[in-house]
């Protein structure tokens, strides 16, 4: 079986880089993934640029997100040449300033005092225009190219099957969308021109410094091993709590999605739980404050160290001229000058060169997170020429052959490893899906004992003719709503076909598979937007008119005159602010407007009372004419007015014919119709009670 897979080795998606990580930039915790304990440090800083240079793929790829901008990328490289090498003009203007302008025999030469000063202090101005003018397009650069990023990754997600959703948090996914691709715009952004613009500062200064006097140049050198061993220390530190501070970050989103979405307060109102969710909150919230305090401290100190270095060298300097003069040689003023000026200008270049260093690989370790998702391979695609049904001519006849379905090794888990994983079956023509057998069991028992997988679906066959209703029932967990995923593709099978109109469905182009069928699931799903644009959902094209004819025969066409404004009311998301039954009419009614030639639907009558359940089931009636549909079923009037009833148990369908006819046979359907609908009494069962045949409604207690 194919799956949507994460490449092994690179941080799982429950760890989101955060842009928010003070200090950092935005690095994530290193390819070993962000939430290590602290410890190894030394070790681990080598293991991450092993790690870095042993990426030469992934750099190459962080590469190709440059190209379609070279020009730019060029002019900025261009522009941080010219301002990193105009920075060393002014020092040694102040030497010319000094030694020959200034203090020459004779008293000062005026002229040239006024033409050095004009450059002096032209070059300063020409260097902060082209400053900004560099900032703007590392900036315009970099956000163009998260721009690129985001959008990739927002439709790669899109296509990818209902297994990797169900199988991550709702809080990772926005988390790598918004705070992986968010820390990269700092790393874009910052690390490439600062590690270029320091790496030419650095240069620049220390030819000047050797061309002003080689002798000093040596001595400010000495105290280099030093100065370069601290800040690795430092760049250590500080990315062990930035990984920290990370880790800390997706897991409050992550509970914060969890406990302050709709469904997630509920849950903790009715279980009483508000106290324990708070404290999870409030503990990751305690230890990324601390966590901000030592960064912050740790960043100080490093600074004050930078600081002390600034101050002593020159010093240094001083002392070493001094003795050089006493003995009758030694440099001018100027030179002097000019040379503590320029030393001024060695060590932060130093510093931030050794800082981003370390950096690099916590950058590679966010481009692998995000380039992870890019590469989760979508599951659902189509084939390279896929047979399109044009809406007109869908005839609307379901087949399954043999279908066996497992939600995967992993139980739903999208990102497990490619390796792990079964190849696909290519998708290509109807004869081309030939399913290795050794890959399925023989007999539901060898599934069983084989142990490795648990099949939803164990070698199904069932066929459904144009324009029949085919009533789907079973135990719960029997595989219904499964079976009902696999005919829209939302997964695929694991081994067997299903198949449209004599085609496999992964033969066909998914839009034309998705236009040919509709679908009303157990849970409603209402976007936080109008009624109107709710229902026009199904097809945007749709006149006014032809929403409200849907609506009318949905019957929900008065209640949404009901609300305060009418089609034009806001439901909130997940259209809270309706009623079950209101919601489930509305789905219907959108399906409708939809019109497509197959309907497969899940009466789901538990969640809501008689009265709704009587409207919702007057609301289906219209929807089902005139089209194939297989209807989950859970109301006696649909299966007894079904063409054909499949009845499910464990995965296969263990009877198949009309109401009488399975009566008659006195089995699974036999039993189940005496136990759920009391022999015919029970229409269907809802949340306050029953509804039976005769119209009366049994309550129950509470
Ligand atoms: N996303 C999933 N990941 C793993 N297993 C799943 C997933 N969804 C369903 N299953 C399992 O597959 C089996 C069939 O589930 P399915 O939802 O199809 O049953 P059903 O007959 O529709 O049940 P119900 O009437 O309660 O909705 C069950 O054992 C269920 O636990």
């Amino acid at each position: 079986m194919s799956g949507v897979a994460q490449p092994a080795g690179h941080g799982g998606p429950g760890r989101s880089g955060g842009p928010g990580a003070p200090g950092g930039r935005g690095g994530a915790g290193g390819p070993g993934g962000p939430g290590r304990h602290p410890g190894a440090t030394v070790s681990e800083a080598a293991a991450g640029l092993r790690a870095a240079a042993a990426d030469r793929p992934l750099l190459r790829r962080v590469v190709a997100l440059f190209r379609p901008y070279r020009r730019r990328v060029l002019a900025v490289a261009g522009l941080i040449l010219v301002t990193a090498g105009l920075g060393v003009a002014n020092p040694l203007l102040i030497r010319e300033i000094f030694d020959r302008a200034l203090f020459v025999s004779g008293g000062p030469d005026v002229p040239l005092l006024l033409v050095l000063s004009a450059i002096m202090i032209a070059v300063p101005a020409v260097s902060s225009v082209l400053g900004v003018v560099q900032s703007y397009q590392t900036t315009y650069v970099g956000q163009q190219i998260m721009r690129d990023l985001r959008g990739q990754l927002f439709s790669h997600l899109q296509s990818l099957s209902l297994r990797f959703f169900t199988g991550t948090r709702t809080g990772e996914i926005q988390s790598r969308l918004q705070n992986d691709v968010g820390g990269l715009q700092t790393v874009i952004t910052d690390t490439a021109s600062s590690l270029l613009s320091n790496s030419v500062i650095l240069i620049s200064t220390l030819i000047a410094m050797f061309l002003l006097s080689w002798q000093l140049t040596l001595l400010s050198l000495v105290m280099l091993p030093l100065f370069v061993w601290l800040t690795g220390r430092v760049g250590q530190v500080r990315r062990r709590i930035t990984s920290r501070t990370q880790a800390a970050l997706a897991e409050m989103s992550a509970i914060t999605q969890e406990s302050l979405s709709v469904s997630g307060v509920l849950l903790s109102k009715v279980f009483g739980r508000q106290d324990r969710d708070a404290e999870r909150y409030h503990r990751q919230n305690e230890e990324l404050a601390a966590l901000q305090v030592r960064q912050q401290i740790v960043g100080r100190a490093f600074f004050a160290v930078v600081s002390t270095f600034f101050s002593i060298t020159p010093v240094l300097v001083y002392l070493v001229a001094g003795l050089q003069l006493s003995h009758g040689g030694g440099p001018s003023a100027g030179t002097i000058i000019a040379f503590t000026t320029l030393q001024s200008r060695l060590f932060m270049p130093i510093g931030q060169v050794l800082q981003t260093s370390t950096e690099v690989s916590s950058s590679l370790a966010l481009f692998s997170r995000v380039f992870g998702y890019l590469d989760l391979r979508a599951e659902i695609v189509e084939p390279d020429r896929p047979v399109r049904l044009e809406p007109g001519q869908v005839g609307g006849e379901v087949r399954l052959e043999d279908v066996w379905f497992s939600y995967g090794p992993g139980e739903g888990q999208a990102d497990s490893p490619v390796d792990d994983e079964e190849p696909a079956p290519g998708p290509a023509a109807d004869t081309m899906f030939p399913i290795s057998r050794s890959t399925v069991p023989n007999s539901a028992e060898e599934a069983d004992t084989s142990g490795s997988r648990r099949w939803a679906l164990r070698g199904l066959d069932l066929t459904v003719r144009p324009g029949q209703l085919a009533a789907v029932v079973g135990a719960s967990g029997a595989g219904k709503t499964t079976l009902s995923y696999l005919i829209p593709r939302l997964y695929d099978v694991t081994s067997g076909a299903v198949r449209l109109d004599g085609h496999d469905v992964r033969s066909l182009s998914l839009d034309s598979l998705a236009g040919a069928i509709g679908m009303v699931t157990q849970e409603t799903y209402l976007f936080h937007a109008t009624v109107r644009d709710n229902l026009a959902y199904a097809r945007p094209e749709a006149t006014d008119e032809e929403v409200v004819a849907a609506a009318r025969a949905a019957y929900i066409h008065d209640r949404i005159l009901e609300l305060e404004n009418g089609y034009d009311t806001v439901v909130g998301e997940r259209g809270y602010r309706l009623s079950g039954g209101e919601k489930q009419r509305l789905a219907i009614a959108r399906v409708l407007l939809k019109d497509p030639r197959l309907l497969l639907l899940d009466e789901a009558t538990s969640a809501l009372d008689t009265v709704s359940e009587r409207r919702v089931q007057a609301a289906l009636e219209p929807l089902m004419a005139g089209r194939t549909t297989i209807a989950i079923a859970h109301r006696l009037s649909t299966i007894r007015s079904a063409d054909v009833i499949f009845v499910m148990d464990a995965g296969r369908v263990v009877e198949t014919g009309t109401h009488d006819s399975l009566l008659a046979l006195n089995g699974a359907y036999a039993a189940l119709y005496e136990q759920q609908y009391g022999g015919g009494l029970v229409e269907a069962r809802t949340a306050d009670g029953f509804q039976l045949t005769d119209g009366r409604v049994l309550e129950t207690e509470g």
